[in-house]
């Protein structure tokens, strides 16, 4: 999976730093700025649940599930150019997984509470 985040990584990268806006979605939404970034996370978040809320109970291979699969690719691109924006990238977020990796979510949360 990292594989494939590192190349686009790697896309994403080039657009930003050497993109046209005239011939490049990612050059286009870094030329707009943060906000128009933002806006588009934000309507694809809110297109994910609606989609989660649709794929609830359906068979894998219903077009549902494939339209959930799609609002997921769609949230996690944008949050890419959004990282790549801010000068970070999806290793930032893998190292972040990795070090709650086996720390139990309510553990945590219990240890947070106690500070
Ligand atoms: N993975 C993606 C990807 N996923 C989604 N999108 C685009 O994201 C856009 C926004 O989706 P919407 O459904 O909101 O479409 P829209 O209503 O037309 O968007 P707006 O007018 O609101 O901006 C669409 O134009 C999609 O094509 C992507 N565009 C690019 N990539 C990757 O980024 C690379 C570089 O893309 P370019 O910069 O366009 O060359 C590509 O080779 C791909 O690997």
């Amino acid at each position: 999976m990292s594989d494939m985040l590192t190349q686009l990584d790697r896309v994403l990268r080039l657009r930003m730093e050497q993109g046209d806006a005239e011939s490049s979605y990612v050059a286009s939404l870094h030329h707009k700025g943060l906000n128009k970034i933002l806006e588009k996370v934000g309507e694809e978040a809110t297109e994910l649940v609606l989609a989660a809320k649709d794929a609830e109970g359906k068979a894998l291979d219903s077009d549902e599930h494939r339209a959930l699969i799609g609002e997921t690719a769609d949230l996690w691109f944008h949050s890419l150019v959004m990282l790549a924006h801010l000068g970070t990238d999806h290793r930032a977020v893998l190292d972040e997984l990795g070090r709650r990796f086996g720390l139990s979510g309510l553990e945590e949360k219990a240890a947070r509470a106690k500070n």
